[in-house]
């Protein structure tokens, strides 16, 4: 699967939707000895993805943040590690393990385009994680033009709040107070959503541990998720618009992801 040596470490550079990753195959070797910082940096991604062998899957998939943290989960990373896992098999579905015991199902659906099961949203206070119980609907949080915003676990925290246009807000300023609020004890990733009279959402997302990025899986995932709580949207289904690019999300009882990957 891996064609390339760079600085003696084998790696593929792909991206979902603009979310880019140095994704190395450690299944021979089952090393998660790397320095996910300095990888991060040197190969300008937003997170490292390391794949191990798994007895629960076709794969593992290990996540780590630009900073070196580790993640839980990462939906336009399966996406990829889908797309490499199906091609070596000669499939069209493929399983991957992660961290948090879930089991993500890939699925072929044209020739860049993959679907992921994410599984189902988290919603109670404790399972988000909140430091304290509130709720996760309409969290106490203000700040600047920003106020309540809605927390959703996708596999990872999530917090989203809803404007009339994502373009004027400062999301380099205020996402770095935001991701380290002192009602997430994990910290969290952040989503600006707002939503088209079509009922699409433009998204903009500060992502834990990485900064602003091009695309979030699990965000849309979760704006999606908030807008039916919240009742903004009545619909299965939506496109999710992102800076570098659309995901379709559909949400009936598990969260559907679908969008295009590339390489890099
Ligand atoms: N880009 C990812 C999410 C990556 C992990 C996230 N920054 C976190 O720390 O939870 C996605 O596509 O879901």
């Amino acid at each position: 699967m891996v064609s390339n040596l760079t600085d003696k470490i084998p790696f593929v550079k792909m991206h979902g939707t603009g979310n880019s990753f140095v994704i190395i195959d450690s299944r021979s070797a089952n090393n998660l000895d790397w320095n996910y910082r300095q990888i991060a940096d040197q190969g300008s991604c937003d997170q490292v993805i390391i794949i191990t062998m798994s007895n629960a899957a076709n794969c593992f998939m290990h996540i780590y943040n630009a900073d070196g943290s580790r993640a839980e989960m990462c939906g336009n990373a399966a996406r990829c590690v889908g797309y490499l896992i199906m091609l070596e098999k000669g499939t069209e579905y493929i399983t991957i393990e992660l961290i948090n015991n879930r089991i993500l199902e890939c699925f072929k659906v044209g020739d860049k385009s993959i679907k992921v099961n994410m599984g189902k949203p988290l919603l109670k206070w404790n399972e988000i994680p909140l430091s304290c119980e509130c709720d996760p609907l309409y969290l106490p949080i203000e700040l600047e033009m920003l106020k309540e915003p809605v927390a959703v676990n996708i596999g990872n925290p999530h917090i989203v709040f809803f404007v009339d246009n994502i373009s004027e807000i400062p999301l380099q300023n205020l996402g770095p107070k935001l991701e380290n609020h002192e009602l997430f004890p994990q910290k969290t990733n952040v989503s600006i959503a707002q939503i088209e009279k079509s009922g699409e959402i433009n998204l903009r997302v500060w992502e834990r541990g990485t900064g602003i990025t091009a695309s979030c899986g699990s965000a849309a995932c979760a704006a999606f998720v908030a807008s039916i709580l919240r009742k903004c949207l009545a619909t299965k289904q939506t496109s999710v618009h992102l800076p570098g690019g659309h995901l379709l999300i559909e949400w009936s009882k598990n969260i559907l992801m679908t969008g295009d990957i590339g390489f890099l």
